[in-house]
């Protein structure tokens, strides 16, 4: 196999370190080579039998023949009008080999059996390759204990900024993204003024509680959400096959006792678990779990199941990114033998435990005009007991339509 090996003076630094960066943490050592490799880089590629192997950037990537013709961005192959492929995957042979292959300072060629020739810029192939992919985060947060969230002096945004300046609804999304929850200030307490701030990040999701929904303790849904009872740290719609993405509350009015917001990061307590015992965080990541909703009452009736692991992870570098916990609507567990069942209840409990643990807790009295935001596919919520007349207003939101509005800022989410 003949190895091509090319030396080039790098164009530009500011290129290279563009590149870099998307390959998120690396090594000591490995940070001195890209260091050195800032003045000039260094590009091989090998031509293996079952894929092609380049070395640049100090990342050694492997590229395999079919998924290679498939990313051909060629003007045939790709519209990069609307960013989709034109190319019929089913028609690569699943054999396929280039003919002849060169590269030059940022380029690699390929030439196909039938004379197609494609090009791949290198940093482009740094960040989409799997061994890139592998090291960084999909979502760059910040795990919080209750001190750490404290200490970090979150500011809320304030309502007129919040509504009219892009800045500031920037800043309050980034916040969201790194640590779950964010508050905006100064809102009129009323349910449209809340409906008018959740639409400036995302689309309401309607579900059977309704759009915006404003309740109080008169048990009108089977629900003990709906009572004056205290509620432990849970996430919502556990039960759907798809959690709603975000929470807002928006406590319009309470006069009595009690009914402070517990909040918890459950990532937080998930990577203790993993660092921990990592056997524990394995069963938490696979194995499946129904939640149920059963709704029995003359003007409400519901059945909803959702079924899928506690702590939902990308299979390519083990994050976390939704967290399914809910005691109360956590269902029958008839998907394990009894023998892996009390090894899944003991990972239950310690996940439990880090969840619990007070340093982890922040509590929140909510008041008028101050709305919270929460991930309710990372932050737990939970309520004291109260006494008195509360009325809280809120809504959930789609998950997509809040992370589409933080790129369109330039936030990575
Ligand atoms: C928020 N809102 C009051 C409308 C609904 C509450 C839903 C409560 C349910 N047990 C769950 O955790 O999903
Ligand atoms: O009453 C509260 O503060 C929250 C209740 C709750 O968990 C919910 O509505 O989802
Ligand atoms: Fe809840």
């Amino acid at each position: 196999m003949a190895l091509i090996r090319l030396l080039t003076r790098l164009s530009g630094y500011v290129h290279l370190k563009q590149g870099l960066e998307c390959l998120g943490a690396s090594s000591p050592s490995k940070r001195l080579q890209q260091h050195t490799a800032a003045h000039s880089s260094s590009c091989s590629y090998q031509l293996q039998p079952d894929c092609l192997e380049l070395s640049y950037g100090g990342l050694v990537m492997h590229f395999d023949y079919v998924w290679l013709r498939d990313h051909c961005r060629s003007a045939s192959c790709y519209n990069s009008k609307t960013n989709q492929r034109n190319l019929d995957t089913a028609s690569i042979d699943l054999n396929i080999r280039p003919s002849k292959s060169r590269v030059d300072e940022n380029n690699l060629f390929l030439t196909w059996p039938d004379g197609h020739i494609t090009r791949y810029n290198l940093t482009w192939l740094a960040q989409n390759s799997y061994e890139g992919q592998k090291r960084s985060a999909v979502q760059p947060r910040i795990l919080w204990s209750a001190d750490i969230y404290s200490s970090a002096e979150v500011p809320s945004a304030s309502w007129d900024k919040f509504m009219s300046c892009d800045e500031e609804l920037k800043n309050f999304l980034n916040n969201f993204l790194l640590y779950g929850i964010a508050f905006v200030e100064g809102v009129p307490p009323t349910l449209e003024a809340t409906e008018t701030a959740t639409q400036r990040v995302s689309l309401i999701r309607e579900t059977m509680y309704g759009r915006m929904w404003n309740f109080t303790s008169d048990f009108s849904r089977g629900d003990t959400a709906y009572t004056k009872l205290a509620l432990d740290r849970h996430t919502d719609t556990s039960y759907f096959q798809e959690p709603c993405g975000i929470q807002v509350f928006h406590c319009l009015r309470h006069e009595g006792t009690g009914g402070r917001t517990l909040l918890v990061d459950g990532f937080h307590a998930a990577d203790a678990v993993l660092q921990r015992t990592p056997e524990n965080f394995e069963l938490l990541s696979h194995v499946p779990i129904k939640h149920e909703y059963v709704e029995n009452l003359s003007e409400h009736r519901n059945h909803m199941i959702g079924i899928g692991p506690v702590l939902n992870v990308y299979p390519w570098n083990n994050e976390v990114y939704m967290i399914r916990y809910n005691n109360y609507d956590r269902s029958v567990i008839n998907t394990v033998p009894h023998d892996e069942v009390r090894r899944w209840y003991a990972a239950h409990r310690q996940l439990t435990a880090e969840l619990r643990r007070p340093d982890n807790e922040l509590w929140v009295k909510l008041k008028p005009g101050k709305v919270l935001f929460i991930d309710n596919w990372r932050v737990l919520h939970g309520r004291e007991s109260f006494t008195g007349l509360r009325q809280l207003c809120g809504c959930y939101l789609t998950r997509d339509d809040v992370l589409n509005t933080a790129r369109s800022l330039g936030l990575q989410a």
